[in-house]
């Protein structure tokens, strides 16, 4: 199907194409190859598509992703060119797989022979900090998608997209690469819309990073699957102290603000949680007024059932239960600690029914997302590094890369930050955790 309107949705350019790509002999095989896919060919939204059903929208109107790869014409000249690139937000595994890849990528695909690294995230743009450019070369990436982190530097806190764009245009940078996750890509539509405002030719493209897997048209972004396999190590240490113990309850606590992906992965990955405790779905510790048990006593039942119990608990989870701690630097909630409160609310309670109890609690957050991208991961931060690098090349701006259903595709940025990627609970995932676990769908 190939929606052919105007769409609300459209990718957003600079100009007009007009130089020949450099590319020529990869497009050529490409087009040869048999799922290729005209780069005119829109992949539809599919839960836009069957929303529009329902309501009879004709298939034309439709907003569709456009293809993700190297296109016949390219923008900008590759010898004229100064490109650049940004990590900002948390740390993921993979920033610096991205980082190399697009380097690379720059250099040897197109012949870009400047390109910079602006350190510590979207505070190396402005003068006061005092943080110098980085000149990136093929030999100055080299291997550095072996260390976890980001060689470039994060930060967060706002800053100024207005003097964002006056380092722009003072370095001469045509395009900009951003790694980040939701609020940078928020940073980078506004450093987008100063670039129009002022009628300049910078291409701003977005790569989006997501430990929690939270941002939409991404099957599930870069380190995700790093993360969660890190994360069911925890839970087997965990697991192996509980089982190791009489009265054994082992209590994690795993990143995800909004979304448990990482929790039901990890939780799926071991195959040995007793309950997984995600935001999007809501629990009670006590029993409730019908006599459906509460989080506190199913615990207990399943101890004095099974002789141990394992608790998997997203840090998103149960902030009904804890008082918040107000804003980080970028004004992102800084959550209550809910694994600290379940700790002591499942000791209490132990105590309280006069049973006994060994409880380990542990909390790798940090430990999960410093560690360097796994082989998959490795190889879809290059993928997407290279779809970035095609894109901005073509002159697409505010727009980021992802991949959604087995194809890479352009995303309208306003499009990718205008919802978050949660955990259906009435979906096929959530429903297997139930069923893993053997947790009743409704606690407490
Ligand atoms: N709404 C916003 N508008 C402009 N910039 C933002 C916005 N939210 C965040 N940013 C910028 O993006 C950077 C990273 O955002 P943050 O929320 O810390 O991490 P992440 O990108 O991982 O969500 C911050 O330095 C901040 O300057
Ligand atoms: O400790 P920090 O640096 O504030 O970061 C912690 C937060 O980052 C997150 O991992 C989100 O990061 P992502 O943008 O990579 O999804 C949250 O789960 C967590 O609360």
């Amino acid at each position: 199907m190939q929606p052919g309107g105007a769409s609300q949705w459209q990718i957003a350019t600079l100009g007009t194409a007009r130089l020949d790509s450099p590319l020529k002999p990869l497009i050529e095989a490409r087009e040869r190859s048999e799922n290729y896919v005209d780069e005119s060919d829109l992949v539809l939204v599919d839960d836009v598509l069957s929303t529009a059903c329902e309501r009879g929208v004709p298939v034309e109107q439709l907003p569709g992703l456009e293809p993700g790869g190297p296109r016949r014409k390219i923008f900008f000249d590759p010898s004229k060119l100064r490109a650049a690139i940004v990590t900002c937000g948390g740390l993921c595994p993979g920033l610096n797989n991205v980082v190399r890849g697009v380097v690379d990528e720059l250099w040897w695909q197109y012949g870009v022979r400047r390109i910079h690294g602006i350190r510590n995230g979207y505070e190396g743009f402005i003068a006061s900090y005092g943080h110098e450019v980085l000149d990136l070369t093929p030999a100055s990436v080299r291997g550095i998608d072996e260390q976890g982190g980001t060689v470039l530097g994060t930060s967060r806190g706002q800053q100024d997209p207005e003097e964002v764009v006056d380092c722009l245009e003072r370095l001469g940078i045509g395009v900009l690469f951003v790694v980040g996750g939701d609020g940078s890509m928020r940073g980078a539509l506004r450093i987008a819309s100063v670039v129009a405002e002022r009628g300049l030719k910078i291409s701003v493209v977005g790569i989006p990073k997501t430990i929690d897997n939270d941002i939409p048209f991404i099957d599930h972004s870069f380190g995700f699957q790093t993360a969660f396999a890190r994360a069911a190590e925890t839970i087997r240490s965990v697991v192996v102290e509980a089982r190791s113990t009489p009265h054994g309850v082992g209590l994690v606590k795993l990143m995800g603000r909004h979304s448990g992906f990482i929790a039901a992965y990890a939780a799926l990955a071991r195959n040995d949680a007793d309950f997984v405790l995600v935001p999007e779905v809501p629990f009670g510790l006590d029993d409730d007024a019908d006599g459906r048990p509460g989080l506190l006593s199913l615990v207990q039942q399943r101890v004095a059932e099974r002789g141990n119990a394992i608790v998997v608990v997203a840090e998103g989870a149960g902030q009904d239960l804890v008082p918040g701690e107000g804003v980080d630097a970028s004004g992102n909630a800084v959550l209550g600690d809910v694994g600290r409160y379940l700790r002591r609310r499942l000791l209490d309670s132990f105590a309280e029914a006069g049973r006994p109890v060994n409880l380990r609690y542990v909390d790798p957050s940090y430990a999960i997302r410093s560690v360097p991208a796994n082989g998959y991961d490795a190889v879809f931060c290059l993928r997407l590094a290279h779809a970035a690098v095609h894109a901005a090349m073509a002159g697409r701006t505010a727009m980021v890369v992802g991949r959604w259903h087995g194809r890479f595709v352009h995303v309208p940025t306003e499009l990718a930050i205008s919802r978050r990627n949660v955990v259906d609970p009435h979906g096929d995932l959530w429903l297997s955790v139930l069923e893993a676990t053997g947790q009743p769908p409704r606690i407490g």
